[in-house]
């Protein structure tokens, strides 16, 4: 097995669990360990990406940029990435994170929609960083159209395409399937990102690592959207294990993720009901504090919510049905 590049996205997957709450120096702290630890590529911006603060997507409560700019200023040898979310973010604020520092863009979209990034990959590569092809809800499609969607994106200048576990709703079979279906269509870098809603974010990252992968994300204490990802600290300990030497220091992750980043959480993230039906059912993870809250306004349980959203294939950018589900099912038990 080769040696994978780890990115740590505490700094933005994270920011779904912590409500945005991130201040400048957590931001300094967090990297300053992760820097210090080794970890090559660390990912900062608001939870769905660069503009992400809205009403739609939750404020939040330190602008992103000045975050960048913190991160930038405190990493020695880490390059500092950040999320895009074509629609979300714009040319605009791309151009300005660029100016601010970050060296890598990470430029997301619903795996069926490739075909909108290509203006982004041109201007990441005009403006000299790296760009990675993040195919979200990769559950929902087969190998077959990844590749058709990761050759789109490889075509517009990406230098690597993710297989995005959004529900944490892969096992480890759909993993190898879509990963090794990449490895072999693509010239260039593949990566996996993992959500741990059936308990599986560290195995199905060392599936995706047998099937080939290049690039792994993790996050401390594995938060993160929904059920979390797989703890980056963890990830370590096992490649270690592995004979896997990523070069990064393990005390220092260890230390950082239990004397800071757990001290974030409001509650530890956990497979709980919701979290696991959020999984079983397919459903996009950053949708269970919409959920939660619609569940208790109407008085119905979110895993009855995330079942029907599953059956539904609702995708990011559907937050809306879930109040019509939820009144809906409300109706129904009178
Ligand atoms: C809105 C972006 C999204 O949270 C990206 C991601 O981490 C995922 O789909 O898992
Ligand atoms: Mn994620």
């Amino acid at each position: 097995m080769k040696i994978p590049r780890l990115t740590d996205t505490t700094l933005r997957d994270g920011d779904h669990a912590v409500s945005h709450s991130y201040t400048p120096e957590m931001v300094r702290t967090i990297v300053r360990n992760l820097d210090e630890a080794g970890v090559p590529v660390i990912e900062v911006s608001h939870g769905a990406g660069l503009n992400g603060s809205t009403i739609q997507q939750g404020f939040s409560v330190h602008s992103e940029f000045d975050l960048i700019k913190v991160a930038v200023e405190t990493a020695k040898q880490a390059k500092i990435a950040s999320l895009f979310v074509p629609g979300i973010g714009t040319s605009s604020e791309l151009r300005k994170a660029v100016e601010i520092g970050i060296r890598a863009i990470r430029i997301a979209v619903h795996c069926t929609e490739a075909d909108v990034t290509e203006q982004y990959f041109r201007l990441a590569k005009e403006l000299g960083i790296e760009a990675v092809g993040f195919l979200m809800m990769s559950h929902t499609q087969p190998a077959s159209v990844l590749v058709e969607q990761a050759k789109l994106m490889e075509s517009y200048g990406a230098d690597c395409v993710y297989v995005v576990d959004s529900a944490g709703a892969l096992v480890q079979t759909g993993v190898r399937e879509r990963v090794s279906a990449l490895k072999e269509a693509l010239s260039i870098e593949v990566g996996f990102h993992a959500h741990n809603n059936l308990g599986l974010a560290i195995g199905n990252t060392l599936t995706a690592l047998e099937a080939g992968a290049d690039q792994i994300d993790g996050t401390l204490r594995g938060l993160g959207a929904g059920a979390g990802n797989a703890p980056t600290e963890v990830l370590v300990a096992v490649l270690n294990k592995m004979n896997i030497d990523t070069g990064i220091n393990l005390s220092t992750l260890m230390d950082v993720a239990e004397e800071v980043v757990a001290l974030l959480m409001k509650t530890p993230i956990v497979i709980d009901r919701d979290n696991l039906s959020s999984g079983y059912a397919g459903v996009y993870n950053s949708f269970l504090l919409h959920v939660r809250n619609a569940a208790e306004k109407f008085g119905v349980k979110a895993s009855e919510i995330m079942e029907e959203l599953g059956k539904r294939h609702a995708i990011a950018g559907q937050e809306d049905w879930i109040l019509d589900v939820a009144v809906e099912l409300a109706k129904k038990k009178g």
